[in-house]
């Protein structure tokens, strides 16, 4: 019955024969990178390195025909990469997935504790680790043998030992190996796990989701959907890490699609702007706190951004005033959001140049259906009411490794991924996200989303950044607090802050939990606000600042 009904809402069919007649992930990449050959694939904005197409495909050929003749690397193996964005991360990632490897992208700024619990969702048989996290990286590994079979190091050096191995030696003086002819095992797609990704970690331990390369191959059309009306070079800036869902996805999608992308290895400021500057990058994908960044940072004024066409943001809520306050100061032609989560592989919903209501989030993808239903009673919800997003479709993951009940929690008996996020679809069928059903604060039988009163915060020139929690309140039930990063050389007292909420919400949402003053607002690499932490903050005494 509930499939005729008419609140579930879809989005167009996926684009016919998507796998190109592939019997593999592995079978398309080589195809789509031989598509490319000569041109530049990627830039290292650091050292300005390039790799173009074929050499990218060669490297990856010549890496897989080693780990598979030398290390014994086969189908259904897992490959652990331990780095920030460098040169040498797209040539592991593609050598592993055309052996039909899964891969486990590992966030590298882990703790030796952290790494342990990713190491034991994926158990990665072989580790690519960067010089960055390799001390770490490699005690985990050490800890962990039982699994973990060899690890290579990028890098020149190597002090941790015999038993590590150079990824620029193992792979010199390797014979060349002829793409075209380099064998690659087909594999049953819809089943096959390309990815393990760890999931943020916002709300709690992060989660191992296994992405099928059916789930990749959905993703692929994604980034021609979003430059749809654009001409001119596209010159994409990977500053999302990697490792995380929304990086890595968009570096195979960039890569699927023929753009050249410029890596850089983490977000420094001035390393940020001088990387659009001095490559005229046109795209930048980016997280709301660099939206925040671009908006109010003074450095933003020394650098000419006006190479940028578009913005893309996601991970987190964008609010409508900073989107603005980002176009009237560097002049972008488009601030495109879109939502996504590990469990989807990238954005199942994306806004594109032609279809971008302020606050919303854009339309449903092609091949996937959302309905939004009542989280007490299940019961679906129509246009403009709010409720949790649920999602159907090609994108959808094929669980969390290791963990049937937290799989079976997120996706019922019909195949609905249930997002835990709070959002509603309009008349037109664009969406808007509230906030996450986990986090809304609940004041006196209100709902009050942590995300509104942050986004209304950060709208006074005085506030650098803002996190919003509820504390627990005999007789409201929660009290929305407000945690404040001052803009460096301003005065601001707790009641100007309370105030000037005050004048802009309805009572419950003002903070009558009060305002407490601090450095900086914790949050995770994918730009999400780690409000349990600040929660934790709240047993502490109240700083001097
Ligand atoms: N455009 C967006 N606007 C608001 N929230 C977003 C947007 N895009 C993604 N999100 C948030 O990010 C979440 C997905 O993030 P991710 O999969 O990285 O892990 P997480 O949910 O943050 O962490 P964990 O699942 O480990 O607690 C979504 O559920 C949603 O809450
Ligand atoms: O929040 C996350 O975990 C990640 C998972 S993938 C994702 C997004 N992907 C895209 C792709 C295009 C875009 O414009 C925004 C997003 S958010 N968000
Ligand atoms: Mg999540």
């Amino acid at each position: 019955m509930e499939q005729n009904n008419k609140f579930i809402i879809s989005g167009k069919p996926e684009p016919v024969n998507i796998t190109e007649g592939c019997g593999s992930l592995g079978i398309l990449l080589r195809k789509r990178l031989l598509r490319n050959g000569d041109n530049v694939a990627l830039v290292d904005g650091v050292y300005s390195s390039e790799l173009r197409y074929l050499e990218l495909l060669e490297k990856a050929v010549c890496l897989a025909d080693a780990l598979r003749s030398e290390i014994g690397v086969r189908s259904g193996d897992v490959v652990g990469i331990i780095s920030e964005n460098r040169l040498e991360f797209p040539v592991s990632l593609f050598a592993a997935f055309l052996l039909g490897a899964t891969v486990a992208p590992i966030n590298l700024t882990y703790t030796e504790r952290e790494f342990d619990h990713a190491l034991n969702l994926s158990k990665p048989k072989i580790l690519f680790v960067s010089p960055y996290s390799a001390e770490r990286a490699i005690k985990a590994a050490r800890r962990n043998m039982n699994f973990v079979k060899q690890v290579f190091l990028y890098g020149e050096d190597n002090p941790y030992g015999a038993d590590v191995m150079l990824y620029d030696e193992f792979l010199s003086k390797k014979p060349a190996i002829n793409p075209h002819t380099f064998w690659i095992e087909p594999t049953n797609m819809e089943e096959h796990v390309a990815l393990i990704m760890c999931s943020s970690g916002t709300t709690g331990l992060p989660k191992g989701v296994q992405l099928t390369q059916r789930n990749v191959i959905a993703s692929l059309p994604i980034l021609s959907e979003l430059e749809s009306s654009f001409e001119g070079p596209r010159i994409i800036l990977g500053v999302i890490p990697w490792f995380h869902a929304f990086g890595c996805l968009t570096l195979i999608n960039v890569l699927c699609n023929q753009q050249k992308l410029v890596s850089l290895p983490k977000f420094e400021e001035g390393l940020f702007l001088s990387c659009i500057e001095n490559y005229r990058c046109t795209f930048v994908f980016v997280v709301p706190p660099l939206m925040v960044f671009l908006a109010k940072h003074p450095l933003v004024d020394n650098y000419d951004l006006s190479s940028i066409y578009t913005l893309l943001c996601g991970a987190a809520p964008l609010s409508k005033e900073t989107a603005d306050l980002v176009k009237k100061r560097i002049g972008v032609k488009n601030i495109l959001q879109g939502y996504g989560m590990s469990e989807t592989t990238l954005a199942m919903v994306v806004q594109t140049a032609d279809c971008n209501k302020p606050g919303s989030v854009g339309k449903l993808l092609f091949g996937t259906k959302a309905k939004v239903v009542d989280p007490e009673t299940g019961r679906i919800l129509g246009p403009n009411q709010p409720g949790e997003l649920c999602f159907k479709g090609t994108q959808i993951m094929k669980g969390y490794i290791g963990n049937e009940k937290a799989t079976n929690d997120t996706i019922d008996k019909e195949g609905w991924l249930h997002s835990g996020d709070i959002g509603y679809y309009d008349e037109d069928g664009e969406f808007f996200i509230i906030d996450r059903l986990k986090e809304l604060i609940k004041y006196k039988g209100y709902q009050v989303p942590p995300a509104e009163i942050e986004a209304i915060l950060l709208t006074n020139p005085k506030i650098k950044d803002a996190g919003v929690v509820g504390v627990p309140d005999e007789a409201a039930g929660e009290l929305p607090l407000a945690f404040v990063v001052n803009q460096p050389n301003v005065t601001l007292t707790e009641a100007e802050v309370q105030q000037y909420v005050a004048e802009r919400t309805s009572p419950a949402k003002r903070l009558h939990g009060g305002v407490r003053f601090v450095s900086e607002i914790p949050k995770n690499a994918s730009g999400k606000i780690l409000r349990r932490e600040l929660r934790a903050m709240l047993n502490r005494p109240k700083s001097k600042l």
